[in-house]
């Protein structure tokens, strides 16, 4: 199979004045954790060592030009690799959002399963579970973040091209169908609202309630904005559009609201502010909402409780309170208030506070029965040396990030506990993301 040569001139191309080394042959070897093929010249005269070329797969013979510090850029394949498929989607290579689609998903799923695993063995992790792995379908994604751009005489919708401008998301594998049909009657909104001047990003959440909406733009919506909205809301069945400024203090303000924006947890209703966190997908949702509440240490009693780090609106909180008292603390005002609202009549205590600057001390986290956290992509900061100090017996740990987890897993090990669950959750198909539950225990002297 060949690849086209790349036209464009990606982030990690040279600069227009750097002295261009000609492609030379390159033997991919291994996949990096960011998903490009690490690869070796396969004459070693050329004098370079290891680079990452991106859209690459372990075992094929490719022509690259070297680029940037370590890496070097596909011109194409010579011999690819037996593993290598056709990608799904037509868009492949050029919208920045996959970067495995010329790998199976089965591939993909145990190199992610095998990444877990080589980095809690790195870690310290002289004994392992064997890893579950949940894989999920194409097409459920209901979490988007789009840019919305007039391109020429275009409106485009979609991801940036990589290192570039936006590719107009006319075919995606990912996104659930819901949020795909709302792209060509959004192309034609967004040239009649005022708050719209050339660019503006899009967040769209599918609820149980249907589409949900947020505008963030420099400008602000008109009057008749708000009534083209409103107007837009009732014909797609979106219950909600809000909008805001860019910057991540500026508050969401509802443009337009024609029904209530909904989604359950463990068949309970919260209303999750405009833009609010939602794991990737239901499916996605369901099997680490199922590993957390597996990975409980058995309960002694009513009064037992666990404390939840970064609870977010709920998604965990609410099954883990089917089975146990909690504590749930979330950094983020609108979310901490969506919780509240919908902890009421359950086992729920919701606080607001920013683990980051204030992170839960000994004495709050001595008597839980478990401590579950799920930071956020930069980990859990200075709440992760609190946890240290604390050791509580059990730690359970939801990880969108290998290499936070396996940073505090060796901190973690390194005082005295072991790992005796793990799953692997692949929720971001086609991508070099994981997500990983990993149950931290650690025996008492009791
Ligand atoms: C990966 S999300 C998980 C949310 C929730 N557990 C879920 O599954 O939907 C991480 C959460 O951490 C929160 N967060 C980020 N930084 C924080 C901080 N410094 N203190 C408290 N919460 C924080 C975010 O607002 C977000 O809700």
């Amino acid at each position: 199979m060949r690849r086209k040569p790349e036209r464009r001139r990606s982030r990690t191309s040279p600069r227009p004045d750097a002295v261009l080394v000609p492609p030379f042959a390159w033997k991919v070897e291994a996949l990096g954790s960011a998903g490009d093929g690490l690869a070796r010249p396969l004459d070693p005269s050329n004098g370079t060592d290891v680079a990452f070329i991106s859209l690459t797969a372990p075992g094929d013979v490719v022509l690259a030009q070297p680029s940037a510090q370590g890496r070097a850029r596909l011109v194409e394949v010579m011999i690819p690799a037996p593993e290598r498929v056709p990608p799904p989607c037509g868009l492949f290579g050029v919208c920045g959002g996959c970067t495995l689609q010329h790998l199976p998903l089965s591939w993909i799923q145990t190199w992610k399963k095998n990444r877990i695993q080589d980095g809690l063995q790195k870690a310290g992790a002289t004994t392992l579970p064997s890893i579950s792995v949940v894989a999920t379908a194409p097409s459920t994604r209901r979490r988007a973040d789009l840019a919305v751009r007039q391109q020429g005489t275009a409106l485009v919708i979609g991801l940036h091209r990589r290192g570039g401008d936006v590719v107009d998301l006319t075919e995606c594998h990912v996104l659930h169908p819901d949020i795909l049909k709302l792209l060509p009657p959004l192309r034609d909104l967004f040239p009649r609202l005022d708050l719209f001047r050339r660019e503006a990003e899009l967040a769209i959440n599918l609820l149980d309630t249907g589409p949900d909406l947020l505008i963030v733009s420099k400008h602000d919506a008109s009057p008749r904005d708000r009534e083209r909205l409103a107007d837009f809301a009732r014909a797609h069945g979106i219950p909600r559009i809000a909008g805001k400024q860019p910057g991540p203090k500026e508050e969401p303000e509802i443009l337009a609201q024609v029904g209530a924006p909904r989604i359950a947890f463990a068949g309970v209703d919260v209303e999750p502010p405009p833009g609010a966190f939602l794991q990737a997908s239901r499916e996605g949702e369901a099997a680490i909402q199922q590993a957390v509440v597996a990975a409980l240490p058995r309960i002694p009693g009513r009064k037992a409780h666990v404390v939840e780090l970064h609870a977010g609106c709920g998604t965990l909180t609410f099954p883990l309170a089917e089975h146990v008292r909690v504590e749930a603390y979330e950094g983020h005002r609108g979310a901490t208030r969506a919780l509240q609202r919908a902890a009421t009549g359950h086992r729920v205590e919701a606080h607001q506070r920013d683990l980051d600057r204030q992170p839960l001390n000994t004495r709050e986290l001595g008597t839980a029965l478990a401590v579950v956290l799920d930071p956020p992509y930069g980990g859990a900061g200075l709440q992760m040396q609190a946890l240290l100090d604390a050791k509580p017996t059990t730690l359970i740990y939801v990880s969108c990030n290998p290499q936070m987890l396996f940073r505090d897993a060796t901190r973690l090990l390194a005082c005295g506990y072991t790992i005796d669950a793990v799953t692997v959750v692949d929720q971001f198909l086609w991508s070099a993301e994981i997500e990983t539950v990993c149950r931290f225990s650690r025996k008492t002297t009791r």
